[in-house]
C-alpha cells in the first residue's frame, strides 16, 4: 500500500497550474512504461530544496513540497528483468528506427521546455533562463545521438595473415545504470541516455534525492516519443537509501554498464564494486578546474568568460573555475574587473525574473562555503567582495564572494568549491602557472587565456586536464568529447563516435577464406 506523506498542497497545486502540461508532473517511479511506487509503500519528501526569500509571490519555502517512493535493493530486480526484456528487442530495432524515436524525444523535450525549465528551477533553485538554457543543452544530445544512432559500424580489413579477412562487429552492451547528479538533473540524464539508446541499450536511470521530479518527467515524454516500454526506467530514492539501491544496480548481473556523473569519493566506491564482476564504468567526476590568464590574454574577453562560467549554477558545475591563476603584471586589474562585474548581479531564487545568482542547492554546501571562506582569511587571504551568507532569508543563498592572495595552503585550493566562490591566485611565469594548474590529482577542466600563440600550443600540450579551453570558457557542447582525466575519471561522454562507443561492444570475426585451388 502506497504511503502518503503530507506535503505543501498549496506548493503542490500551485506548481501544476503553472505547467502548460500539467501530466508532466509525475510523483510515481517509471517502470516498464508505467508508474509505480516502490516494494515497501515507502516514500519520501523531496523538500527543503526550494531556497526560496519568503515571499508572498513565491511558493518555496523549504517546505514539504511533493513526495516520491524510496526505492531500496528490492526494487532493483523487477526494473533490471524489465530493462532486460526490453533490450532482447530494442537491440534489434535498425539503427534509423532508434534514431528517429531520438527525434521525436527531441522534439517533445523542445516542446515542453518551459515546463521542464520551471520543475527544475522548483527543485534546484536555480534561475530559470538556466534551467531553460540546461534544456537547449540537452536537447543538443538527442539531436546529435539521433545523427550517431544512424552511424555506428564496424569494419572490415584484411588480416596480416595470408587467406584471411577480419570483420569487427558492434553490438549493445545491454542494460544500462545511470546514477546522476542534481546540478544538471536533466542535461546530465539526457546526455547519457541518448548515447545510450542511438546504441541499443536500455537504461535504468537512479536519479538524484534532490531532483526526481523533473528527471520522471523526461521518462514520459521517451515513451510518447516511441521508445519501447522498458527502454527508460526510472527509480528514485532517498539520501539513505541510494547507497543500497546504486549498489543493487551495479551488482546485478544482467547490468552490463555503469554509467556515475559525481564525486570522485563515490566515484572510487563504484569502480571498486563495479571491479568485482568487472562490469564495464564510465565515470565523470570532480574538476577543481585551473583558469589561467596572462599578462598578454584579452582581459575584456577573459572577464566576460570567466563571469559566465564561474557563477553559471552558483558554481555547482564540474567544469566551473575552481582557481583563477592570473599574470602579476594585470592582477590586480584584473580582479578588480571581476568584482565590478560581479557586484551587478541579483541574487535571488530562480523562479524571480530579475535574479542572476540562484542558491546553492543542498544546506551541506552552505556549511562548507562558509568553513573554506573562513580558512582562507586566516591563512591571509583578502575578501575582495561577498563572504557571507545572505541574511534574512530562509533559503540557500550565499554571496557571491571573492577571493584574492589564495595560497596553497588554503582548503579553496585544494577542495572542489562547487560553490559561487572566485578564488584569485597570482603567478610570475609559463612554467609557474603550468605548475600550479596541475598541482591537483583531479583533470577535468582547465581554461587557458593567452594571444600568444606559441604559448598557447605549448599549454594544449603541458595542461593535464580532459578538456581545455583556450581563450574561451564555453567548452561543453554534444558534439565535443566530454570528460576527464586523472581523478577526475574516465570514458567519454558527447563527441563523434566515443560516446556512443562507451556503451557498445565490439567483436572481431576472423575469416579464413579457402583458396580455389
Ligand atoms: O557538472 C558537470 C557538467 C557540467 C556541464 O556539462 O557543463
Amino acid at each position: 500500500m502506497a504511503q502518503s506523506l503530507p506535503f505543501q498542497k498549496d506548493i503542490w497545486e500551485l506548481i501544476i497550474s503553472q505547467l502548460d502540461c500539467p501530466s508532466l508532473f509525475n510523483d510515481q517511479s517509471y517502470v516498464n512504461g508505467a508508474w509505480v511506487a516502490s516494494a515497501s509503500g515507502r516514500r519520501f519528501h523531496v523538500t527543503g530544496w526550494l531556497n526560496s526569500q519568503p515571499s508572498e509571490d513565491y511558493p518555496g519555502t523549504g517546505e514539504n513540497w511533493a513526495s516520491v517512493p524510496e526505492n531500496d535493493a528490492s526494487d532493483v530486480e523487477p526494473a533490471v528483468q524489465s530493462a532486460q526484456d526490453a533490450f532482447l528487442l530494442y537491440r534489434k530495432t535498425t539503427p534509423r528506427q532508434r534514431s528517429q524515436y531520438l527525434l521525436n524525444w527531441h522534439l517533445l523535450l523542445k516542446e515542453h521546455k518551459n515546463d521542464i525549465a520551471k520543475i527544475i528551477t522548483y527543485e534546484t533553485g536555480k534561475p530559470l533562463a538556466e534551467s531553460a538554457g540546461e534544456l537547449d543543452y540537452a536537447i543538443s544530445s538527442t539531436w546529435w545521438f539521433a545523427g550517431e544512432a544512424d552511424r555506428i559500424q564496424g569494419t572490415y580489413f584484411d588480416s596480416s595473415m595470408p587467406g584471411k579477412k577480419v570483420i569487427t562487429i558492434k553490438q549493445p552492451i545491454g542494460v544500462v545504470a545511470a546514477l546522476v547528479p542534481w546540478n544538471f538533473p536533466v542535461a546530465m540524464v539526457v546526455r547519457k541516455a541518448a548515447a545510450a539508446l542511438a546504441a541499443g541499450c536500455t537504461m535504468i536511470i537512479k536519479p538524484s534525492p534532490e531532483t526526481p521530479l523533473s528527471v520522471l518527467s523526461l521518462a514520459h515524454l521517451a515513451t510518447q516519443a516511441g521508445f519501447p516500454n522498458g527502454c527508460l526506467n526510472v527509480l528514485t530514492t532517498s539520501l539513505a537509501y541510494t547507497p543500497a539501491l546504486s549498489e543493487a544496480l551495479c551488482r546485478h548481473a544482467l547490468v552490463k554498464k555503469v554509467t556515475f556523473t559525481g564525486s570522485t569519493r563515490i566515484g572510487k566506491l563504484i569502480a571498486k564494486i563495479c571491479s568485482d564482476s568487472l562490469t564495464k564504468v564510465t565515470l565523470e567526476l570532480g574538476g577543481n578546474c585551473p583558469f589561467v590568464i596572462f599578462d598578454d590574454a584579452d582581459l575584456e574577453q577573459a572577464a566576460a568568460a570567466l563571469m559566465n562560467l564561474k557563477w553559471r549554477n552558483s558554481g555547482q558545475a564540474c567544469i566551473s573555475a575552481n582557481r583563477v591563476y592570473v599574470q602579476a603584471g594585470v592582477y590586480e586589474k584584473f580582479a578588480s574587473m571581476l568584482t565590478e562585474l560581479t557586484s551587478k548581479l541579483v541574487v535571488g531564487h530562480g523562479s524571480s525574473s530579475d535574479s542572476t545568482l540562484g542558491p546553492v542547492t543542498t544546506p551541506q554546501s552552505l556549511d562548507r562555503i562558509s568553513e573554506q571562506v573562513n580558512d582562507a582569511q586566516i591563512h591571509g587571504a583578502r575578501i575582495l567582495f561577498g563572504g557571507k551568507r545572505v541574511e534574512n532569508t530562509t533559503g540557500y543563498f550565499f554571496q557571491p564572494t571573492i577571493i584574492a592572495d589564495a595560497t596553497s595552503e588554503m582548503r579553496v585550493t585544494h577542495e572542489e568549491s562547487f560553490a559561487p566562490i572566485l578564488t584569485f591566485y597570482k603567478f610570475q611565469d609559463e612554467s609557474e602557472a603550468i605548475k600550479l594548474a596541475n598541482d591537483t590529482p583531479m583533470g577535468l577542466a582547465s581554461y587557458v587565456f593567452t594571444k600568444d600563440l606559441d604559448r598557447a600550443w605549448r599549454l594544449l600540450d603541458e595542461i593535464e586536464a580532459g578538456m581545455i579551453g583556450l581563450n574561451t570558457s564555453a567548452i561543453t557542447g554534444a558534439e565535443s568529447p566530454f570528460g576527464g582525466m586523472k581523478e577526475s575519471g574516465y570514458g567519454k561522454e558527447a563527441g563523434k563516435d566515443v560516446a556512443v562507443e562507451e556503451y557498445l561492444v565490439t567483436k572481431a570475426a576472423s575469416v579464413a577464406i579457402a583458396s580455389r585451388l
